[in-house]
């Protein structure tokens, strides 16, 4: 079996960055270089102040300060590192399309094509190229055709590794795996491509937990993977709004139902809805190609979470607004958290960004603290959505690095990250400074009901009445 002692990633960014990173530490024979056309994301990997790399990670700057210049680059020289690597990983984004045929929801495969395409015109001799961006089912046959027939006539195999970290645990969940997916062509070559690619991983992953299957189960069961988390927590909410009205209470639902072994406890969390980079996006992806393949109704059915979880944020902000005597204009609101879950400073698909926005219809003036997400991102996430002007957003919505401070006049709190040092905050001082009747609306269920009602806030809480 080939014994790789060079490998190049193609996308230096939430995945490329944390995933390159551990495989460099568990192999220090194995010299790993993650190269990307943002200069400025190459830049900060290099910063030698670990304080400012591009991602916030637990644990990542430790592994980036131990093994970066040893066995660890990160470099804008694409076309280099492609020559010199055995193993090409390619982990460029793969966002939903916002244009043309499959606008709003097949996946945009333009970064990935160009990936092939340099791929093929600067490799001359055999590798091996790895698909660990999040990808349609039957990607592998388009990379495929663009390599062999664009290539300079040496020989690809083509390997499906989706990523299954979630961020704010990336470093723990890729050192402890619950599994290692490995798709690839079922004949001679392609079995001994997985071999060497289970190879890499079992320095520290068990073998049983490394799974060999076919190109195509591995490309679907990425998207399924996701598709069934994000389910969870659609259902879960849906049985929230119902809880509000019926006196049950969604964590004794939750616990309850977990209990039984054959659902689990994992993913029952009730929260404002789902956010991040990948459930929306692969939901859509999957419901687009269920649909390409005339599969209405599994297309329906998979729609239906994005459905619910589009609405849990409406309904959060909804409830804002009928709390507060049905107006919020010109209220201040101070929203703490903006990252779409704690331990990470990514904004993507944020529930914060959707509710800021309902509410800023309504007139209101928010301020939002989030310890991680820079003032530049929060702005960045609101002008996005075209709603309003960027002097309308910035004039209505302010950013503050004193969460108590901050709370000086406001009528209402809003949790949309569960980030741990909300828990600790003097709570009494925050009720001081607010205007009464003080509001706290929980979306993320974080805090304690009985303390923030002794100390006098109205306080409201996802999934109960
Ligand atoms: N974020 C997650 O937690 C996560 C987890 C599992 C899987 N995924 C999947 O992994 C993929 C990457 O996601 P991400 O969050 O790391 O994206 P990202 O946007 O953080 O990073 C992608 C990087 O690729 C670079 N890039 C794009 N085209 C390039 C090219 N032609 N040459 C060199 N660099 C190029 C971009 O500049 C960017 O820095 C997606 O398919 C995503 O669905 C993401
Ligand atoms: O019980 C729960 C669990 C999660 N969430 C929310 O769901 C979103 C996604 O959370 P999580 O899955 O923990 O983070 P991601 O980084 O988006 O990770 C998901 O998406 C990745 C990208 O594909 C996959 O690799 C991971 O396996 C998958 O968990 C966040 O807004 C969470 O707050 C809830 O509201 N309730």
């Amino acid at each position: 079996m080939r014994k790789i002692t060079k490998i190049c990633c193609i996308g230096a960014g939430y995945v490329g960055g944390p995933t390159m990173s551990v495989i460099a530490k568990q192999c220090p024979d194995i010299q790993v270089t993650v190269v990307d056309i943002n200069e400025v994301r190459i830049a900060q990997w290099n910063d030698s102040n670990l304080d400012n790399l591009p991602i916030y990670e637990p644990g990542l700057a430790e592994i980036v300060g131990a093994t970066r210049g040893k066995n660890l680059f990160f470099s804008t020289e694409v076309d280099k590192a492609i020559d010199e690597a055995q193993m090409i990983f390619i982990s460029v984004n793969t966002p939903t399309k916002t244009y043309g045929k499959g606008k709003g929801q097949a996946a945009d495969l333009k970064f990935i094509e160009l990936c092939a395409r340099n791929i093929a015109r600067v490799a001359k001799d055999n590798k091996i190229v790895v698909e660990k961006s999040t990808l349609p089912v039957r990607t592998a046959s388009a990379i495929k055709s663009i390599l062999e027939n664009t290539g300079n006539g040496v020989d690809f195999e083509i390997l499906s590794n989706p990523e299954f970290l979630a961020e704010g645990t990336a470093i723990e969940d890729l050192l402890n795996a619950d599994r290692v997916l490995i798709g690839g062509d079922e004949t001679p070559s392609g079995k001994e491509a997985k071999n060497i690619l289970s190879a890499i991983y079992e320095k520290w992953i068990p073998k049983d937990r490394i799974l060999q299957t076919n190109v195509w189960s591995s490309e679907l069961s990425k998207l399924v993977a996701n598709a069934f988390l994000a389910q969870r927590v659609s259902s879960i909410n849906s049985i929230s709004a119902l809880c509000e009205k019926t006196d049950a209470n969604i964590a004794e639902v939750s616990r309850a139902i977990g209990y039984d072994s054959r659902i689990g406890s994992k993913f029952l969390n009730s929260s404002v809805g789902f956010g991040g980079s990948c459930f929306q996006k692969d939901i859509l992806n999957l419901v687009y190609i269920a649909r390409s393949y005339g599969l209405q109704e599994v297309a329906d059915y998979w729609e239906q979470v994005i459905i619910m979880n589009d609405y849990q944020k409406k309904r959060f902000a909804n409830t804002i607004v009928s709390s507060l005597y049905n107006t919020v204009s010109g209220k201040k609101i101070i929203f703490y958290g903006w990252a779409f879950k704690k331990d990470t400073n990514d904004t993507r698909e944020s529930a914060a960004i959707y509710v800021a926005d309902a509410l800023l219809d309504e007139r209101a003036e928010i301020t939002v603290y989030d310890p991680k997400v820079t003032e530049e991102q929060i702005y960045a996430d609101l002008d996005y959505l075209n709603t309003r002007s960027p002097e309308d957003n910035r004039r209505l919505l302010k950013v503050t690095n004193d969460p108590t401070l901050a709370t000086q006049d406001a009528h209402a709190i809003a949790i949309l990250t569960e980030w741990d040092e909300f828990k600790t905050y003097d709570w009494s001082l925050i009720y001081e400074n607010m205007l009464k009747p003080a509001f706290i609306f929980d979306g993320r269920r974080l805090l304690n009901k009985g303390e923030l009602t002794q100390i006098g806030f109205k306080y409201y809480k996802i999934g109960e009445s």
